[in-house]
């Protein structure tokens, strides 16, 4: 896709996303990987009405040289697009659910959603770290975000949200979308002894869809 093809889709999704409530407000941000740099929200904006010539430009470098202020958390972003060179962006939003599941685990938790649905497991994967709280927009965020994004597609802030990677930027979207209604389906299902896919299931969706 070209820049402006990617910077409506961005629109587009953003819009998508906060009309059904997975961003309220200006929470959440969104990074896409270019040939010459990145794309990222500004910083204070609203993902219900981006635009796109408004849209943050970095360079190669992560220097901002074009649209508005970027994201204050470009350093989140910055800390998965580079343990995940096959990532193309990377959503971060404050959806309901995955929020909640991050007040609950424990950092260093892997696993604090089990695998109940094969979509879980096909768009998010095996495990989803839980990185201790930070400070929104704190650089010191980065170095744990970076180590544990290198294993795993998305990763859960403590207290604050999800942080989710996809090989393009739709993928990402519908890995973000994913996640929080297994979110939703494990705390529905808490305490309830549900049934959860084995091991071998597992296997078997990664190693046909992973
Ligand atoms: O989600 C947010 C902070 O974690 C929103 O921050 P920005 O408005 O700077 O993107
Ligand atoms: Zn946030």
């Amino acid at each position: 896709m070209t820049e402006s093809e990617l910077r409506d889709l961005l629109c587009e999704l953003g819009a998508s996303l906060f009309a059904r409530g997975y961003s309220v407000g200006s929470a959440g941000n969104i990074s896409v990987r270019l040939p010459d740099g990145y794309l990222m929200t500004p910083t204070n904006s609203s993902l219900g009405r981006l635009k796109a010539d408004r849209i943050s430009k970095l360079d190669a470098g992560w220097n901002h040289v074009g649209g508005d202020k970027p994201s204050k958390e470009v350093f989140m972003h910055r800390a998965v697009l580079t343990a995940r060179p096959e990532a193309g962006a990377v959503v971060h939003l404050h959806s309901t659910c995955a929020t909640a599941i991050g007040c609950l685990a424990a950092p260093g938790d892997a696993m604090p959603i089990p695998p109940l649905t094969p979509y879980f497991v096909m768009r998010v994967g095996r495990t989803l770290p839980i990185i201790p709280y930070y400070r929104p927009g704190d650089a010191a965020m980065e170095n744990d975000i970076h180590q544990a994004a290198k294993g795993a597609r998305a990763v859960l802030l403590a207290n604050h949200g999800p942080v989710v990677s996809g090989k393009s930027l739709i993928d990402a979207v519908y890995a973000a979308e994913e996640l929080e209604e297994s979110a939703k389906l494990a705390l529905m299902l808490r305490g309830q002894n549900a049934r959860e896919l084995t091991p071998a299931q597992v296997d078997d969706l990664l190693s046909t869809f992973g």
